[in-house]
């Protein structure tokens, strides 16, 4: 399991449901066109493999609600577009707020690795914060027969950005909890994180008293 500790507070008011006090964590899904972003959400949110799938334009909203130790999380997953004509209009958008960032290559091709340098650059030129989590994900592991990226490359490529690396399929659906995996990781990080901010919210004379820290190994992290 991960052991990092997360010591900085976020700002989760934006993302907090004041009627039913259920979370939201924002994760957007980044990386080249045709990497399978699009498939990935949907095998999470959706639990299949789409038949079809069209270049995906501006951003999809995919949700999903999750339990996590007791606790009702919506996970918002933002599919963005890997397109730069469908994108560019959107980017400030994809960044804002966010919780957590999927990077994503396609193992059949070389260059969606290389392009993950550039992917990681616009995310930090966005001025996200070193304490959002993010996470590697090689995708299209069943073309066993043309892998060009090893994993090893790949496993030094995550270590030196201290992320995780998940090689997996969209596709195959024996994949299909190692999918679910990747952003049940990331929401079992973020809950411990924002344990800061909203664990155990109580209301007490119409405000918001706030628990203290909890420690994040104590967490059921999947991962
Ligand atoms: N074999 C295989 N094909 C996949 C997998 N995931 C996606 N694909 C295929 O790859 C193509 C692109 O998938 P998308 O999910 O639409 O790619 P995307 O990254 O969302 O692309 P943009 O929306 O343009 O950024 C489609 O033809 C999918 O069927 C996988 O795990 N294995
Ligand atoms: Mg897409």
């Amino acid at each position: 399991c991960i052991n990092t500790h997360f010591t900085s507070s976020v700002d989760l008011s934006t993302s907090l449901d004041s009627s039913v006090q259920t979370r939201i964590f924002k994760i957007i899904v980044i990386g080249d066109s045709n990497v399978g972003k699009t498939c990935l959400t949907f095998r999470f949110t959706g639990g299949s493999f789409p038949e079809k799938t069209e270049a995906t334009i501006g951003v999809d909203f995919r949700e999903k609600a999750v339990e996590i130790e007791g606790e009702k999380i919506k996970v918002q997953v933002w599919d963005t577009a890997g397109q730069e004509r469908f994108r560019k209009s959107m980017v400030e958008h994809y960044y804002r707020n966010v919780h957590a960032v999927v990077f994503v290559y396609d193992v059949t091709k070389m260059a969606s690795f290389q392009n993950l340098k550039t992917w990681i650059q616009e995310c930090n030129g966005h001025r996200v914060s070193s304490t959002v989590p993010r996470v590697l994900v090689g995708n299209k592991c069943d073309l066993v027969n043309q892998i060009q990226v090893p994993s090893n490359t790949a496993l030094k490529f995550a270590d030196a950005h201290n992320m995780l690396l998940f090689e997996t399929s969209a596709k195959d659906p024996k994949e299909s909890q190692n999918v679910d995996s990747i952003f049940m990781c990331l929401a079992c990080r973020l809950k411990a994180q924002k344990s800061l901010l909203y664990r155990d919210v109580e209301r007490e004379d119409g405000r918001v008293r706030l628990s203290q820290e909890t420690d994040v190994n104590k967490s059921n992290c999947p991962c």
